[in-house]
């Protein structure tokens, strides 16, 4: 518990403890907004599906992320599960003190960092994650305070949920897959992850989330109104700007073998904000069961496109990734190459 960043009180407000300062070789420097980051409207799907399917192809070959904007969950939904995401690590430390775990694997959990016990550096992040379908599976073990909690996550999990695997529809119409690929055991799993990234006294210093890349299938991240995320594109760190109302969506890695690597999970990171203000996002994950065969589609795969990784259950990909967590250099899809 006395992990949590938000658990530190008003000394960690005047400096940054030594065990989060990154030796300055990897300190993150300054990153200006970058313009060019794909932004799709998808109030254009009615009249032209075609045109959008193809932007979205192009956005995951080319970024592995995009945003998205007239995507059909409210706007009150997306600045609910903010305040009450937000309000959730303003709670009393008694509160939110039995969701609190060390354990990789509990459903409903409170931790900090990334792989605190392990990491040579620690992250300026702490985090809220539980699974979220199906719901009545898990909404009884959601904290009860706030309030509104169980109602405002429940709705918009499901919300979120119907656009992810829309998405996911128009993605495999443009990858030319049979009709409904991803929709069984795919992308049976949806979890929800609220991230808090304190105020930090000095965000040139540290990172909240160091470079990885999502280890499941998509990734529909809320990023409300502070900036933070900074995404891998040729080498060169870009920093993904607010807008409004819109996800921020990005290719996972098992996306990324499922298409033969025709799409490519995007590598991403965040920077604590420099604007005096603290950073709550929520982020939804839309993956596989733990025991779903990833393999290259087989229509993706022939003679001249020979498969570029091996078929595995995906719990054998997670493991290691959970275990090890995400503060390493190597590429987790190493092992996984055909
Ligand atoms: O909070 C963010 O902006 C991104 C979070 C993220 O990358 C993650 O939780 O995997
Ligand atoms: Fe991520």
């Amino acid at each position: 518990m006395d992990k949590l960043i938000s658990n530190k009180g008003s000394t960690i407000q005047s400096a940054v403890p030594e065990s989060y300062i990154l030796p300055p070789e990897r300190r993150p420097g300054v990153v200006p907004p970058c313009k060019t980051i794909p932004v799709i409207d998808l109030q254009g799907l009615d009249q032209d599906p075609a045109d959008l399917i193809q932007q979205i192809i192009k956005a995951s070959q080319e970024y592995g992320l995009f945003q998205l904007t007239n995507h059909g969950v409210s706007e009150e939904l997306m600045q609910d599960v903010l305040v009450v995401g937000k309000e959730f690590f303003e709670l009393p430390m008694e509160e939110k003190e039995r969701f609190y775990s060390e354990d990789p694997y509990q459903n409903c959990r409170l931790k900090s960092s990334v792989n605190y016990d392990k990491e040579k550096v620690h992250f300026w992040r702490d985090s809220f994650r539980h699974p979220c379908h199906p719901l009545e599976d898990y909404i009884h073990e959601w904290p009860q305070n706030p309030a509104r909690y169980r109602e405002v996550f429940g709705s918009y999990s499901i919300e979120v949920r119907k656009l992810g695997l829309l998405l996911l529809d128009l993605i495999c119409e443009g990858l030319g897959l049979e009709y409904g690929y991803f929709g069984g055991e795919l992308s049976q799993g949806l979890s929800i992850s609220i991230n808090h990234y304190p105020l930090c006294p000095d965000p040139s210093l540290v990172l909240g989330l160091p470079k990885h890349g999502d280890p499941y299938l998509l990734t529909l991240l809320n990023q409300g109104h502070v900036a933070g995320l900074q995404v891998l594109k040729d080498e060169q760190w870009l920093a993904v700007e607010p807008l409004p109302n819109a996800f921020v969506v990005n290719i996972n890695y098992m996306l990324q073998i499922i298409s033969n690597g025709k799409l490519k999970s995007a590598d991403h990171r965040v920077v604590p904000s420099s604007d005096a203000a603290a950073r709550t996002t929520v982020v939804t994950f839309i993956s596989p069961y733990m025991d779903s065969l990833i393999e290259p589609a087989k229509s993706l795969v022939n003679k001249s496109s020979p498969p570029l990784y091996k078929s595995f259950r995906f719990i054998d990909f997670l493991r290691p990734y959970v275990t090890d967590g995400t503060d390493v250099e190597k590429d987790p899809l190493e092992r996984f190459m055909a």
